[in-house]
């Protein structure tokens, strides 16, 4: 696998409102692999959508920086592509206008028919072709997430970064869209780095968990590896031997120990290598500590 982003040691701070400076977090490392699946999972406020803006370029960390495909990045670029909750769409444009303005930012040479091409090529893959001609005023709420996905895609982003794509709409639809997005993901061989407050999102959808502290001062806690098959299916996720040692492991982080980290690391704790998570047999469920493991 080859590496291709690297958080180097980040943090953000913002002027406190007495004087002096408030550290949302600081000291993060990760890295991410070509092709990778990574959600990040952690209470409201703990900086992860701040980490998603510096990974797109949005935003400016503190201190360190992040380094894509060997080079620092240093702003916004259609590499790295951005879903949102609420997906922007153009209200004037159709969904193939919509789909289509984006590809010809990415390809500002391609001809009108190509692009057209690759924008309904996109529009299909989302399953939404025969309504390349709606307006976003026709669609519902799935059906525009599906468009903000399909334009996403269209530009063929090195890394595709989300941030709760799916928290907005109703079970059903969430559940199609996140099947949608798993194989189209792994068709393409995409790198995504995905924000959930879902845990049973996190576990159908991540190949490897990241587990982020409460705030202020969070530090990634740990990283935990998805021991599910990479052939598992959304319904029968919970058949599977591992799935509550993981969803118990994720929960227990989430209730009580996303404080007690961040307060009171175990000895011996490394941001720069934060701990590998492992979960076989159901053991972590039952002490955690026991299954944690170097890299
Ligand atoms: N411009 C700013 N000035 C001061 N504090 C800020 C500013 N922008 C964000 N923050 C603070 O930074 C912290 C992290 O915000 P961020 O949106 O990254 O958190 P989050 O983990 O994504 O939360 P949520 O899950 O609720 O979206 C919050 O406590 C927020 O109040």
């Amino acid at each position: 696998m080859t590496r291709q982003i690297s958080i180097e040691g980040i943090a953000k701070r913002y002027p406190a409102p007495g004087g002096g400076e408030t550290t949302i977090f600081e000291n993060l490392w990760l890295r991410v692999d070509r092709g990778e699946f990574v959600c990040v999972i952690g209470h409201s406020g703990c900086g992860k959508t701040t980490v998603l803006n510096i990974l797109a370029g949005l935003d400016q960390p503190s201190e360190g920086c992040v380094i894509v495909d060997e080079k620092e990045i240093a702003g916004p670029s259609l590499d790295r592509a951005v879903i949102f909750q609420g997906h922007a769409l153009l209200p004037w444009k159709t969904v193939l206008g919509n789909v289509a303005y984006a590809v010809s930012s990415r390809w500002r040479r391609a001809s009108r028919a190509e692009v057209e091409e690759r924008a309904r090529r996109a529009i299909a893959t989302v399953g939404l072709a025969g309504s390349e001609d709606k307006k976003p005023s026709e669609l519902s709420g799935g059906m525009k997430q599906r468009v903000g996905i399909a334009r996403a895609l269209a530009i063929e982003p090195k890394i595709l970064l989300m941030d709760e794509p799916f928290s907005a709409l109703d079970a059903l639809t969430r559940g199609t869209l996140q099947e949608e997005a798993r194989r189209i993901c792994r068709e393409t061989g995409q790198t995504v780095y995905m924000i959930t407050h879902d845990v049973d999102e996190a576990i159908y959808l991540a190949d490897r968990i990241v587990l982020m502290t409460n705030g202020p001062m969070a530090k990634i806690a740990e990283i935990v590896v998805n021991p599910l098959p990479a052939d598992r299916r959304q319904g029968e996720i919970h058949h599977d031997p591992n799935y509550y040692a993981l969803r118990n492991h994720l929960l227990d982080f989430l209730v009580s120990r996303s404080v007690s980290f961040r307060d009171d690391p175990p000895a011996g704790y490394d941001p720069r290598n934060p701990p590998i998570v492992r979960l076989d047999g159901g053991e972590a469920s039952r002490s955690p500590a026991a299954a944690i493991r170097a890299a």
